[in-house]
């Protein structure tokens, strides 16, 4: 298990980094994790030495997150040996991502992908720690997520998680009080929501994000 906020906290993973000045924000203002994302169509992509010194820039701090898309064992082990990894967050099926927890030892976090209720897991499965309930992407985006769209967040409503969950997808400051009341979502995710321009992290939108999401308290 890696770490998880104390009990009634809203934990938040910032996903995304490129630069100091948005890395250091996530530090400051206390984000739970952090994430870089290793999938090189997307704006926010790094490459492993780059997430590496990025992350050397503080010693603790918020836990590291690499998100891989559909990864080979190679190229999680690559990184893995450049670049300390608390979390790997797959895009996969649930058989790849016990397998990689298997093969690497490392606390893995799944995307779902959800357009209905019925894609909305019931069931606990061996080898995911956390899964992260996002929207099914558009047939023409080039990635499976990080695209700013809104989950309709109704769905989660009478929905019993048998995981420790995550929500994302078109968050940002403005919104996410009203996503966590509707959802009860212990833990949120923001990549565009808290940008300046893609891939450019806004230190004052993060400390937002983070303080709004902290302000609505939760029972677990
Ligand atoms: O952020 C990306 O570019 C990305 C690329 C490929 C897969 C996932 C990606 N991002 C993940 O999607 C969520 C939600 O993003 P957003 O807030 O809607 O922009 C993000 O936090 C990442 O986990």
């Amino acid at each position: 298990m890696t770490f998880s906020p104390a009990p009634g906290v809203r934990g938040v993973k910032i996903c995304g980094l490129t630069e100091e000045a948005g890395f250091d924000a996530c530090v400051t203002h206390g984000a739970d994790w952090v994430g870089f994302v290793f999938f090189e169509r997307s704006p926010r992509y790094v490459t492993p030495a780059q997430a590496r010194a990025l992350s050397a820039r503080h010693v603790g701090g918020p836990a590291r997150v690499g998100l891989f898309v559909y990864p080979d064992d190679d190229t999680l082990a690559r990184a893995l040996d450049i670049v300390p990894l608390d979390v790997l967050q797959i895009y996969a099926s649930f058989e790849r991502a016990t397998e990689v927890h298997a093969r690497f030892g490392v606390p893995v976090w799944l995307s779902q992908p959800v357009s209905t209720g019925a894609d909305l897991p019931t069931t606990r499965r061996a080898g995911v720690e956390r899964l992260l309930i996002e929207p099914k992407p558009p047939t023409t985006a080039t990635r499976p997520g990080g695209n700013a769209q809104q989950l309709d967040w109704s769905l989660m409503q009478g929905w019993a998680p048998p995981f420790p969950w995550m929500l994302a997808g078109g968050l940002n400051p403005d919104n996410v009080v009203e996503a966590v009341i509707v959802t009860g979502a212990p833990a949120v995710d923001v990549s565009s929501g808290v940008e300046s321009a893609p891939g450019i992290k806004s230190p004052r939108a993060i400390a937002d994000f983070i303080h709004k999401a902290r302000s609505v308290t939760f029972s677990a």
